[in-house]
C-alpha cells in the first residue's frame, strides 16, 4: 500500500514553488512530452523455451476466439453487470436534437452504464463535477465529448472547453470523436492544441473547444495568451490519473488548472486510478462526483489474457510470427518497452517479408499520424509500438494483443494500470479479445504474476498438451 500523502498540503506546496511569470515558464521541450514518460527505459533479455505445440495451440485460439458475435453485444447490454448495461434510452438524456442525430448517425443506439451513469451529472445545472472510472473501451470518450458539445454557447467566440489528452494520438482521436458527433451542429467549432499546430504570438483562437495535450495548452493559455483560460467553463482530463501522477504530466496539468475559474465544471476520466491519484484528484476537483470500479471490475471480461514462455528474444520473435500467421480475421498490436526493441522486431519482421507498421515517440507527428491512419485502415495487420500507444486509442479490428515485453515501472516493477491499457486497445465496446504475453525469464515470470493478482483475473498458461483448455477458449 502506497504511503498516505497530504496532498492539500503538497499541492500547497506545488503551488508555492509554481512560477507565476510566464516568461519564466520552464515548459518540458523534451521531444517527448506527449508521450508516456516511461516509454523508454531498457530491457534485459533473458532465457526459456517456446514449443511449437504452443505455437500450434496459439493459432487455434485465435482463429476459434474471435469469431464475432454481434448477438453477444446484445446479450451482454442487458446484463446489469456489465459495463454495457443501461437501462436508459439517448432519448431520455435530453440531448440537443443534432447531437442526437449525430450520435445516431454513429450508429450507437442505447448509452453504456458509463454513459448513462455520468451524463446526467454532466449536463445538469448547476454543473456539477465528476471523477470517473469505467473500464477500457465502454464509451467514456463519447460521454464527455458528448458533455462537452451540449455545454458550447457557439454564440460566444472564444474557447469554452478545452480537454487534455496525455498524446498527440489519442487528442486526434478524441477531436475526431467530437467533429463526428457534431456532425450536425456546424456552428461548433473545434481547435487542436497539439504538436505541430501553430499559433502566432498575439492571435487568438476563436473555436469554442480546443482539445490538446498538456505542453501546447500551457503554451497557448499563458506564455502566447492565445485564449484565456479563466473564461473555460468546462475542463476534461482524459486518462486522469496519468495527466496527475507525479511520474505523468501533473506539473503541467496543476499549471493549467490553477489558472481555471472557481465555476469550470471539472469532469476527470479514466479506465484505472490507484489511491493516491485518487485522493490527488479528490483534493483539486471540488465537490466531485466519483464513479469508480472495484478492483475486481476493472478488467474485462471479454479480453481472454494468455501468457507463453519464451527461451529468448528469439523465441518471442518466433510467438510473434506465429501470431502474424493467424490475425486474418483482424488486427494486432504488439507493445515492446523501448524504441529499440520495437525497431528491432520491425526490421526483422520486415525483412523477412511481413508488412507491419511501427509507431514510437520518435517520429514526426506526420509519420505517427500516417502510420495510424494506415493501421485504422487495414493496411497493416500488425502494428509495433511502445507504451505511447497504451492509452485510450480506438481501432475496433484488434483482436490481439502481445505484450512483447511486460510493462514496467520506473522502478522495474509491474506496471499493472498499463497493463490493463495496453490490453484494453483490444475487446473494445463488449468485442472479444485476446492478450498473450510473452515471458523470457523468471522475472518476467514474477511480474505477470504480480498483475495477476493485482486484478485477481487468470494469465493463463498456452499448453497445448490442455484439451480443456482449448474447449474453453473456443466457448
Ligand atoms: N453507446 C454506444 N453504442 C455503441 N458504440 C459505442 C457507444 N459508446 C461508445 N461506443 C464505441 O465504443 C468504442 C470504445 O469507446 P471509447 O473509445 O469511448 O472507450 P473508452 O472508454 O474511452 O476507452 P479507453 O479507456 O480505452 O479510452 C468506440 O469505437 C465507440 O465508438
Amino acid at each position: 500500500m502506497a504511503a498516505k500523502v497530504d496532498w492539500a498540503k503538497y499541492i500547497e506546496e506545488q503551488e508555492k514553488t509554481l512560477i507565476n511569470d510566464v516568461s519564466d515558464l520552464k515548459l518540458n521541450k523534451k521531444k517527448d512530452s506527449d508521450n508516456t514518460p516511461n516509454e523508454e527505459t531498457n530491457t534485459e533479455e533473458s532465457t526459456e523455451h517456446f514449443s511449437p505445440a504452443e505455437a500450434s495451440l496459439l493459432q487455434k485460439i485465435i482463429r476459434k476466439g474471435l469469431v464475432e458475435n454481434k448477438n453477444n453485444i446484445e446479450i451482454q447490454r442487458q446484463d446489469p453487470n456489465s459495463p454495457l448495461y443501461s437501462v436508459k434510452t439517448f432519448e431520455a438524456l435530453h440531448l440537443k436534437p443534432n447531437l442526437l442525430k449525430g450520435i445516431y448517425e454513429m450508429g450507437f443506439n442505447a448509452p453504456s452504464k458509463i454513459q448513462e451513469t455520468a451524463l446526467p451529472t454532466l449536463l445538469a445545472n448547476p454543473p456539477q463535477n465528476l471523477i470517473a472510472q469505467s473500464q477500457s473501451g465502454t464509451g467514456k470518450t463519447a460521454a464527455f465529448v458528448l458533455a462537452m458539445l451540449s455545454r458550447v454557447n457557439p454564440e460566444l467566440h472564444y474557447p469554452q472547453v478545452l480537454c487534455l489528452s496525455p498524446t498527440y494520438e489519442l487528442a486526434i482521436q478524441t477531436g475526431e470523436v467530437a467533429a463526428h458527433m457534431s456532425k450536425f451542429c456546424p456552428e461548433i467549432e473545434i481547435k487542436f492544441a497539439v504538436r505541430g499546430e501553430e499559433m502566432p504570438r498575439g492571435a487568438k483562437v476563436n473555436e469554442h473547444i480546443i482539445i490538446g495535450t498538456p505542453g501546447k495548452v500551457l503554451d497557448w493559455g499563458t506564455k502566447y495568451n492565445s485564449f484565456d483560460l479563466s473564461k473555460i467553463n468546462v475542463f476534461v482530463l482524459d486518462e486522469a490519473d496519468v495527466m496527475i501522477a507525479q511520474q505523468g504530466h501533473q506539473d503541467q496539468c496543476i499549471r493549467i488548472h490553477k489558472r481555471l475559474n472557481e465555476k469550470c465544471q471539472m469532469m476527470f476520466f479514466s479506465a484505472t486510478y490507484d489511491q493516491e491519484v485518487i485522493e490527488f484528484a479528490e483534493v483539486i476537483v471540488p465537490n466531485p462526483l466519483i464513479v469508480r470500479l472495484k478492483r475486481e471490475e476493472e478488467s474485462l471480461d471479454n479480453i481472454e489474457q494468455y501468457y507463453v514462455k519464451c527461451a529468448n528474444k528469439q523465441d518471442k520473435y518466433n510467438a510473434v510470427t506465429n501470431i502474424y500467421g493467424t490475425v486474418g480475421v483482424g488486427q494486432a498490436i504488439i507493445f515492446c518497452h523501448t524504441r529499440r526493441t520495437a525497431s528491432w522486431l520491425a526490421e526483422k519482421m520486415t525483412k523477412d517479408g511481413h508488412a507491419v507498421a511501427v509507431l514510437t515517440g520518435d517520429l514526426t507527428v506526420e509519420q505517427r499520424i500516417a502510420v495510424l491512419d494506415r493501421f485504422r485502415n487495414g493496411q497493416e495487420k500488425v502494428l509495433i509500438t511502445t507504451n505511447v500507444l497504451s492509452r485510450g486509442i480506438d481501432v475496433e479490428q484488434v483482436t490481439i494483443v502481445v505484450n512483447f515485453d511486460l510493462p514496467l515501472d520506473v522502478n522495474g516493477r509491474a506496471d499493472c494500470e498499463t497493463y490493463l491499457h495496453r490490453i484494453g486497445r483490444t475487446g473494445r465496446f463488449g468485442k472479444r479479445g485476446i492478450a498473450i504475453n510473452l515471458i523470457d525469464s523468471p522475472e518476467a515470470m514474477t511480474i505477470c504474476q504480480t498483475i495477476e493478482k493485482h486484478f485477481n483475473r487468470k494469465i493463463k498458461f498456452l499448453n497445448a498438451e490442455d484439451s480443456d483448455e482449448i474447449e474453453k477458449i473456443g466457448a
